[in-house]
């Protein structure tokens, strides 16, 4: 019998799900939910190219000011974005940038504001397949500062605003009942998405970077969501987060090679 190591076998090969190769990406990711956003990332790079399109992971990769940088979709929830994050880190990602929408807990918070997470509760299944519950599920330090200090730069002018903190990655949309999101309002908690957290874990155990920064779809304390028609603002935020993650990425290159 031999059973069989899934990362020896995968490392460096043409990935099963996400369907790239090593040389297909860059070393930055961008990672929305749904597929569509990584059509409107590919908008803002140069010579964008699609080099994937394979069940829930459609891939772009092009430049932004000279840097290679892709998007790959996740789908929802952790269970796929885990799986895309391990298949990107096997073929050369570095620093995995999640890119999402996510409705607030904090009553001040507005649809199309833009929240940066600095850390993730862990409601939900993949992550215990890695660490134990009372393991922190965290971002990366450096590059969620120069994420905070750029958004909070580029929206100074704008009417949508900045809002840092705790975030809860929940597995199941419609199993949020109003005393379980009342629980997490009490603990003051920010923001609920539905990948950050199974993103942090694997980014610790595989040493690469990533953070979170999503747009406001709806505010739970007040009812004030958009379900039924086209949610303008929500694909404003959208379109904000992306420009602002990309000029982050430039940034934090030039700093870098400052430091060298
Ligand atoms: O818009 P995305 O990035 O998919 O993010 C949010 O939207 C989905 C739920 O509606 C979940 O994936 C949640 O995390
Ligand atoms: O985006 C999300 C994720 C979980 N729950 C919500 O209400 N919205």
């Amino acid at each position: 019998m031999s059973i069989l190591n899934k990362h020896e076998t995968t490392l460096g090969q043409k990935q099963y799900h996400i369907a790239l190769a090593p040389g297909d990406i860059g070393e930055y990711v961008l990672l929305p939910g749904d597929p569509a956003r990584s059509d409107r990332v590919a908008k803002y790079l140069d010579n964008g190219v699609l080099m994937a399109n394979n069940r829930e992971h459609r891939t772009f990769t092009g430049t932004y000011k000279g840097i290679k940088i892709s998007v790959t979709s996740t789908g929802m929830g952790c269970p796929s974005a885990a799986i895309a994050a391990e298949e990107l880190i096997n073929i050369g990602a570095k620093t995995l940038i999640r890119i999402g929408s996510s409705a607030a807990l904090d009553p001040r918070i507005n649809i199309g504001d833009l929240m940066i997470s600095t850390s993730s509760m862990k409601n939900e299944g993949t992550s215990k397949f890695y660490v134990p519950d009372c393991f922190p599920a965290a971002p990366d330090f450096e590059f969620t500062h120069e994420l905070i200090m750029t958004a909070k730069e580029m929206m100074d002018e704008s009417e949508q605003k900045v809002y840092i903190g705790v975030s809860a990655t929940d597995d199941a949309f419609y199993g949020e009942t109003p005393e379980f999101l009342e629980s997490l309002r009490k603990l003051k908690v920010m923001n609920i998405e539905m990948e950050a957290s199974a993103l942090y874990t694997i980014g610790h155990l595989r040493d690469v970077r990533v953070a979170c920064i999503c747009g406001c779809s709806g505010n739970l304390t007040n009812s004030e969501v958009i379900y039924t028609k086209k949610n303008e603002r929500l694909a404003e935020a959208w379109d904000k987060e992306i420009q602002v993650v990309l000029e982050t990425i430039a940034r934090f290159e030039e700093a870098k090679k400052a430091k060298k």
